[in-house]
């Protein structure tokens, strides 16, 4: 007999709200991967900021072993160094809470803007268990959306038909730490084209064991 028993996930959050320095509010849950759309994350004035914060340092998004240019990813995007200031000090704290996961954990807070034509096409934000950096991989992602976009640049999950639409101050949750690979393999998403208007994420990555000291 099959038994479809669920596996232990890492968010470990139950009832309607998630409390922190702030009360953030769970939208909806799909269960399998777990994908979990959070609002109230990010204060507007804290989504100001981190615009603000790192509009002349973007550059031209890459990706992979080798950081290249690719067409995968025409965003542009930069990363804050951890506790860079009191804003990015005080949401990584907040994060760390969401996502249940030590702040050690935590690669720096990327940030990528995205103007109408541009995309992230459909990856996963684990690496290839042949990369090097496979050794400490990713296990959760948190995207959190910095405005409203007018139309397009909806984050998209194509294996399991889950989009996520913009909205100042919310954000995504999903994880790939299941023992079993096919439901990590189902946590491929995308960002969508922007039609209309600019997209602003920010998006927090963490790892299995400590990258900070
Ligand atoms: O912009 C999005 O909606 C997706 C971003 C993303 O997948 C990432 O930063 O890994
Ligand atoms: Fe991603």
């Amino acid at each position: 007999m099959k038994t479809d028993k669920k596996e232990q996930t890492l968010f470990d959050h139950v009832g309607p709200t998630i409390s922190t320095d702030r009360d953030i509010t769970i939208v909806s849950k799909f269960e399998e991967p777990l994908i979990v759309v959070l609002d109230n994350v990010l204060s507007f004035e804290e989504c100001d900021a981190l615009i603000k914060l790192s509009e002349d340092k973007l550059q031209r998004s890459k990706i992979g072993a080798t950081r290249e240019v690719d067409q995968q990813r025409t965003s542009s995007s930069m990363f804050f160094e951890e506790n860079e200031n009191d804003v990015v000090a005080l949401i990584e704290k907040r994060v760390s809470s969401i996502m249940n996961i030590p702040i050690e954990h935590a690669e720096g807070l990327q940030i990528l803007q995205y103007k109408p034509g541009q995309e992230y096409k459909a990856h996963y934000d684990f690496f290839a268990s042949t990369s090097k950096a496979a050794n400490n991989n990713r296990i959760s992602t948190l995207i959190m959306y910095l405005n409203d976009v007018e139309e397009g640049g909806e984050t998209t999950f194509p294996k399991v038909n889950v989009s996520v639409t913009p909205k100042k101050g919310s954000a995504v949750y999903f994880e790939y730490f299941y023992s079993d690979q096919q439901l990590n393999d189902l946590s491929l998403h995308a960002g969508a084209p922007v039609i209309q208007g600019v997209k602003w994420v920010a998006t927090q990555w963490m790892r299995k064991q400590r990258v900070r000291s």
